[in-house]
């Protein structure tokens, strides 16, 4: 129920009460009114009865009183008028007329006690009012009762009793009660109709009001309270309105920045309110991500990282992380949350051919969710009716890596939407990307020999404490072979240092060839190379080593004006076998070394404890 009609319904209550109680008051007044003024109507009548009474017995006509009691009976308006006789006047003289004896209870009543009686009844919708007065002797007046009357004063000597109707009377009462009634209930509905007009606007506001609100609370401030009248209704409407105002600009305002960041717009029929604080928040949680990625150490942690986030916040299970390496290459960093696991959603001819990859190609981001099919090397392989979404991460201005998302079918939507806030997590990872980069390419480069490729000695010293513990936890032994180009520096002085160089690339990419991916290959210093056999036997480190002796020895280097050949020599040590440490191994392997350019160069000696001695002094 409403306010206006509430207010109605209590005024209307109100008047009905009012009403009802001024009809039950003016009903018991009138009543009132009328005994009263009846009761004084007989009185007034038996004293005139006993004035002419006494008159009469005065002027000693009181025997012809007959025709006078018959007389009173005519009275108009009179139904009863009687005069009766007390017992103390009928002793004295005699019991009178037969009307002059008491017709009923209440007259005998009255003549025994003395006390006028009352009485208000209906008969066939008639009302009478009937009063019966009794005369008392009195010694008042001139000649007075006692003079003729033997009885003491105050003696009842008689009664009148009168009877008339007053229902002309009661009608007009009751006429003048409704009268009143319909003044007042016109001027009731008057009020009425004026509160309810003075009620309308304020109604109107209230529920403007609540519309605002209820809209409000959709997240749309644009309502407006627009019936209002002009008091303090008026004012709290206007004071809204400038309210929804102001959150209104205020929202917009936010919106419009939040949208910008996050690449996403409210959509129409979207709770705006809502949608911003989730892009907000959105925005908050990435700020927080990207200082945690800040302190990771490796791009492997910051990409696990990330990969938590969309399958614990975005419930994202199926996705890879493609890394561009090389200028054609792509290698899978995290499969479905398993770091370096094979290519599971793509053609894997995209790790060799970067370019296949649309992401990698265009470096926009690729929609197969809204466009199936828009990407060839996109396989969903036994999860047909799988779609994709590919996030190129730029870095240094060309694409560093591919975030690839996959979801069943009818994810798709729900992926939709969260895009722009995946993207947003993208955004802030990408410089953090760029920076692990370039600090992992700069360590790379001081651990890298920049001419040949190879891993310098400041990298063998930094990872010989990992590859002893190793060794010594999978019980293998280590060759250490130190290899030197024989005469090298003949080739500096007759072709120059450039040709020298190339004798060196031509090495090591000898050298390379000749071992294992899990050996290690080290330009040591100048000339001079190391290498480490991971699990070998003295006799298979020999066979390497000469293996290697005998390429250098077949290698040839064009270099301006001649072609080179040249041959090296090559030092074995094993450890643990040959030496407590490591480094004491690589000594060894040095001496060795020695002792072949002693020999005569272009061999493999292998170390001995007796070649130590000759040694210990110089090292
Ligand atoms: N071109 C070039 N030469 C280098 C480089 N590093 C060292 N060398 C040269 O390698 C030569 C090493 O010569 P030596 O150690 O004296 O001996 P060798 O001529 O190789 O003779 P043996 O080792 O005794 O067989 C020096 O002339 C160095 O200048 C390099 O990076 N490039």
């Amino acid at each position: 129920m409403n306010l206006n009609s509430k207010v109605t319904l209590l005024f209307a209550a109100v008047a009905l009460g009012i009403l009802v109680m001024l009809v039950a008051i003016s009903l018991y007044a009138f009543r009132l009114f009328s005994i009263n003024s009846s009761s004084a109507h007989v009185r007034t009548a038996a004293e005139v009865v006993r004035v002419h009474l006494t008159e009469a017995m005065i002027q000693g006509t009181i025997q012809h009183r007959e025709q006078f009691l018959a007389r009173l009976m005519e009275v108009q308006g009179l139904s009863v008028a009687r005069v009766v006789r007390s017992p103390a006047v009928s002793q004295q003289f005699g019991d009178g007329l037969v009307r002059e004896l008491p017709a009923d209870e209440i007259e005998r009543a009255v003549l025994a006690d003395g006390r006028p009686r009352y009485e208000l009844r209906e008969v066939e919708g008639d009302t009478l009012f009937r009063g019966t007065i009794p005369f008392a002797a009195t010694t008042e007046g001139t000649p007075n009762c006692l003079q003729c009357h033997n009885v003491p004063e105050g003696a009842v000597l008689g009664a009148v009793t009168m009877e008339m109707s007053i229902t002309d009377l009661k009608e007009r009462a009751l006429l003048t009660v409704f009268g009143l009634v319909a003044v007042v209930a016109l001027f009731t509905l008057l009020a009425v109709a004026l509160v309810r007009r003075i009620m309308r606007p304020v109604g109107e506001a209230a529920r403007d009001v609540e519309v605002a609100v209820q809209r409000a609370l959709k997240g749309d401030f644009k309502s407006q309270i627009s019936a209002y009248p002009d008091d303090e209704i008026g004012q709290i409407a206007n004071d809204t309105n400038r309210l929804l105002s102001y959150l209104d600009g205020g929202l917009e305002r936010i919106t419009q920045r939040v949208s910008q960041l996050t690449g996403r717009s409210p959509l129409q029929d979207e709770n705006k309110l809502e949608a911003t604080i989730d892009m907000v928040n959105s925005l908050a949680d990435a700020s927080v991500f990207k200082q945690a990625i800040e302190e990771d150490e490796t791009k492997a942690e910051i990409y696990d990282r990330f990969g938590q986030i969309l399958s614990e916040r975005f419930d994202v299970r199926s996705y890879s992380i493609y890394e561009a390496s090389g200028a054609k290459q792509m290698m899978p960093i995290q499969v479905d949350g398993e770091a370096g696991a094979a290519c599971r959603w793509c053609d894997p001819q995209i790790l060799v051919r970067s370019e296949m990859c649309r992401a990698k190609r265009s470096g926009h981001p690729v929609d197969g969710l809204k466009q199936p099919g828009i990407c060839y090397a996109f396989r969903p392989g036994d999860g047909q009716g799988h779609r994709h979404y590919c996030m190129p991460i730029i870095q240094s201005g060309s694409v560093g890596s591919v975030v690839q998302l996959v979801v069943p079918e009818q994810e798709a939507a729900h992926l939709i939407e969260l895009t722009a806030f995946i993207h947003v997590y993208v955004r802030e990872m990408a410089p953090v990307l760029e920076a692990k980069r370039l600090t992992e390419t700069l360590r790379d480069s001081s651990l890298r020999d920049a001419m040949t490729g190879l891993n310098n000695r400041r990298f063998l010293e930094e990872y010989a404490d990992t590859l002893i513990a190793s060794a010594r936890r999978r019980d293998i032994s280590l060759a250490i072979l130190v290899l030197d180009l024989d005469y090298f520096k003949v080739v500096n002085d007759t072709f120059g240092h450039d040709a020298g160089d190339a004798v060196l690339k031509a090495l090591s990419g000898v050298l390379r060839q000749a071992v294992r991916a899990s050996d290690m290959v080290i330009r040591f210093g100048g000339e001079e190379f190391l290498i480490v056999l991971q699990e070998a036997t003295p006799e298979g480190a020999e066979r390497v080593a000469e293996n290697i002796r005998a390429a250098v020895e077949k290698l040839k280097v064009q270099v301006s004006g001649a072609v080179l050949q040249k041959t090296i020599s090559i030092g074995l040590s094993m450890f643990p076998d040959d030496a407590e440490t490591f480094w004491q191994a690589v000594k060894f392997a040095d001496v060795a070394l020695y002792r072949a350019k002693e020999q005569g160069r272009n061999r493999v000696v292998r170390f001995l404890p007796g070649m130590w001695e000759g040694h210990a002094e110089s090292y």
